[in-house]
């Protein structure tokens, strides 16, 4: 089931990626509805990842095309953010939280100019958002997993763009640090951005998403969520993963988790 929206946020076409000549996903025709929580969901190797950098052009060309707000991405891109997967960046350089928050507005400055007081103050607001104000000064490689996974949030925030893509914001954060950032992601999506997220767990998926693109190196799914988040399209493309994944869902159900409920 490939449901389409009529003004689209994001438009796929077509789209064929292949790395080392070796194509990882097929014909990808999609669009995404703009406002909305997107979760991008697939097993491991998929090519959500892949999907998402191609969309946001940070990959060599394949055939196909992506346009964001009806434009070429090229005439769109101080409007996108990108927070990569936590362990695809390495901060062992001297660089201060404040300083990485900050370069979320090198898109809108240029890299050369100085920052001006407003672009402080984005990057100080934005700390506090995600309750990292207390950590402005500490150098980025003191951090913990999760504490660096705030600031790139922040570092997005404060870039203050229209869509945001996020690949696995969730992983390796504990259950208070994830329910923070997924309401965090629910004010954004009151303010009318569009924010995408590679995301593995399916429990959560169901309450998170308010649209879900089901993946398996070919397009399987891509609509409202509680349309595509069916045993038979779960099926279709986890294969016989789903059973455990099932399981895995039931014994998630029994625990309590008090902060979500709020
Ligand atoms: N830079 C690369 N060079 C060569 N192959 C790559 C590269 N990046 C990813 N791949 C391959 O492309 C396929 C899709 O990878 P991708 O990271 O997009 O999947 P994913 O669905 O995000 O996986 P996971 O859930 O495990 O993070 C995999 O087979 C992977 O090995």
């Amino acid at each position: 089931m490939i449901l389409q929206v009529e003004n689209p946020v994001v438009e796929v076409h077509d789209l064929t990626v292949s790395y080392d000549r070796k194509p990882v996903l097929w014909g990808i025709d999609l669009t995404l509805p703009a406002g909305a929580l997107v979760g991008v969901i697939g097993p491991n190797g998929a090519g959500k990842s892949t999907l998402i950098k191609a969309m946001m052009d940070l990959l060599p060309a394949g055939s196909g095309y992506v346009r964001i707000f009806d434009k070429p991405i090229g005439q769109v891109r101080n409007r996108i953010s990108y927070v990569p997967q936590r362990e695809s960046v390495d901060w062992d350089f001297p660089a201060s939280v404040f300083d990485v928050v900050l370069m979320g507005r090198y898109g809108k400055l240029g890299l050369f100019k100085r920052p001006r007081k407003a672009d402080k103050d984005a990057a100080m607001e934005a700390l506090q958002k995600v309750g990292m104000q207390g950590f402005a000064n500490r150098q980025i490689s003191q951090l913990s997993g999760g504490q660096q996974q705030r600031v790139f949030l922040a570092r997005a925030l404060a870039q203050n763009a229209d869509i945001y893509f996020m690949d696995e914001p969730f992983a390796g954060v504990d259950i208070a640090t994830e329910t923070a950032i997924i309401e965090l992601l629910r004010t954004m999506r009151e303010q009318g951005k569009t924010v995408i997220v590679v995301h593995h767990d399916l429990q959560s998926a169901t309450e998170y998403f308010d649209w879900v693109v089901l993946l398996n190196l070919r397009l399987v799914a891509s609509g409202p969520t509680e349309k595509i988040l069916t045993q038979q399209l779960l099926e279709q493309t986890y294969g016989g993963k789903l059973t455990v994944l099932t399981k895995v869902g039931e014994l998630l159900k029994k625990q309590e988790f008090p902060s979500r409920e709020r």
